[in-house]
């Protein structure tokens, strides 16, 4: 029988601790022994729960237990997290988390010891929820160069997106009801801006490339400028508002971002709406793959815990080569990637046609009944281009005590 223990008993904690009871006999049967939950480490007593007799409050319990093979990290955040992790590493115990800013800022030396000490560190969980992704990079698709991940890789902010567009719902409320629905991060700033998506991309680009990626490098932009007239537009051209992080990578280069981006309604990410997630991953020889799930949730994210869990007890007494080096892998400035781009501006076309068409040169259109305002959509060019291009027509604006641009949305239709 292995013995195993939970570090925080909150929505995904829980959730593993229902699974390993529910399906004891799928895991047995998977893992070839039982598993067995012997501690569950939290701050609070949960005296009404199934696990009540397992709680510990003091982590040195379960980190000198030689019982102990598997940890199972569901804290969230880096502290006590990290120092948590590391520890049961340095003690040989094989480490699961569900916790991606853990993995994004301490993956490589958490990587290095697990490889050092013959266990295993693991992830799958950290991404997307309950779909595979990790496991898909390092196994069924490890003999591809993987030049491209696309993804909408963050269901709190894939569902207020989906409840703004679909049900007119205001953002307020919609992230009210994420966080009731436990999706969001404790604190929903990670996942409103972005900065959620940015460490799963960084993950998933380090998975890919075999380096290590630093997501502060990477270009991060959230959801909290998005309108309800955005969506109208949007409704108007036939598109949608999707928070993407995307990693395209090219003869050893990544240029990667984290950005709300207009998409039609032929795009395959379009129709991933509420909590679910989509991500397309594009192979030298497979071309383009896609995974699509719950992205976020008590049960689908816990069953990829599971999965972990039973990969490392598969696994007991050898690492599994997954993950990257601590070579480092450098980032391409923002400025240099290609996009279309959406912009809204005060006042009518008609008087405007001229200057926006002299500084951005030929453009889509579009106007809304009865709006003091139109936008148009710009053909392809640099970011660097773009900005600079906005910059002369708010100086312009501005000059002729003029209101400028109103809203820019990057945008691939
Ligand atoms: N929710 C989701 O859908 C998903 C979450 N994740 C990730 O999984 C991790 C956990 O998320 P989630 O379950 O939602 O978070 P919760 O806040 O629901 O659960 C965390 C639990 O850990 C406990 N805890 C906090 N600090 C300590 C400590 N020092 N010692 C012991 N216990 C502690 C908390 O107790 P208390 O409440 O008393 O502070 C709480 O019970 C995060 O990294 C998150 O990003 C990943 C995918 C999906
Ligand atoms: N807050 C995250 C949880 C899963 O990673 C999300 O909403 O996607």
């Amino acid at each position: 029988m292995i013995k195993t223990a939970v570090m925080g008993y909150g929505t995904i904690g829980s959730g593993v601790a229902e699974i390993l009871e529910e399906n004891r006999d799928v895991i047995a049967g998977q893992a070839g022994q039982e598993v067995e939950l012997k501690y569950v480490l939290d701050l609070r007593e949960f005296p009404d729960s199934p696990v009540a007799d397992k709680i510990i409050h003091d982590f040195k319990i379960l980190e000198e237990d030689p019982e102990i093979q598997i940890v199972v990290e569901t804290m969230g955040g880096l502290n006590p997290a990290y120092p948590f992790v590391k520890a049961c590493l340095m003690a040989g115990k094989h480490v699961v988390t569900s916790n991606k800013a853990l993995v994004a800022a301490h993956g490589t030396e958490l990587l290095a010891i697990a490889r050092k000490k013959k266990v295993n560190f693991l992830f799958e969980a950290s991404v997307g929820g309950g779909i595979p992704i990790i496991r898909p990079l390092y196994r069924c698709l490890m003999g591809e160069r993987i030049e491209e991940i696309t993804g909408i890789l963050n269901g709190t902010t894939n569902y207020i997106l989906t409840k703004m567009d679909k049900e007119g719902e205001t953002f307020e409320n919609a992230l009210k009801e994420a966080q009731n629905l436990g999706y969001a991060e404790r604190n929903p700033e990670a996942d409103v801006e972005g900065h959620d998506t940015c460490r799963k991309i960084a993950i998933l680009t380090a998975m890919a490339t075999g380096k290590e990626v630093n997501y502060e490098d990477i270009y991060t932009e959230g959801i909290t400028g998005i309108t309800d007239i955005d969506f109208k537009y949007a409704e108007k051209m036939g598109a949608s508002v999707k928070l993407f992080g995307t990693s395209r990578m090219k003869d050893g280069k990544v240029n990667a971002y984290v950005a709300p981006v207009m998409i039609g309604n032929s795009h395959p990410l379009c129709s991933v709406n509420d909590v679910f997630n989509g991500i397309m991953v594009r192979g030298n020889m497979l071309g383009v793959s896609m995974f699509y799930g719950s992205g976020a949730g008590k049960l689908p994210t816990a069953s990829a815990v599971i999965a972990d869990i039973i990969e490392a007890a598969q696994n007991l007494k050898k690492n599994v080569p997954m993950g990257w080096s601590s070579e480092r892998q450098t980032v391409e400035p923002m400025e240099k990637t290609r996009f279309r781009y959406f912009v809204r501006f005060a006042g009518s076309f008609r008087n405007k046609e001229q200057e926006v068409k002299s500084i951005f040169g030929k453009a889509e259109v579009i106007e809304l009944y009865g709006m003091d305002e139109f936008a148009i959509l710009t053909a392809e060019m640099e970011e660097g281009a773009f900005k600079a291009a906005a910059a002369a027509y708010n100086e312009k604006a501005e000059a002729q005590s003029d209101y400028g641009i109103k809203q820019t949305i990057r945008a691939m239709m």
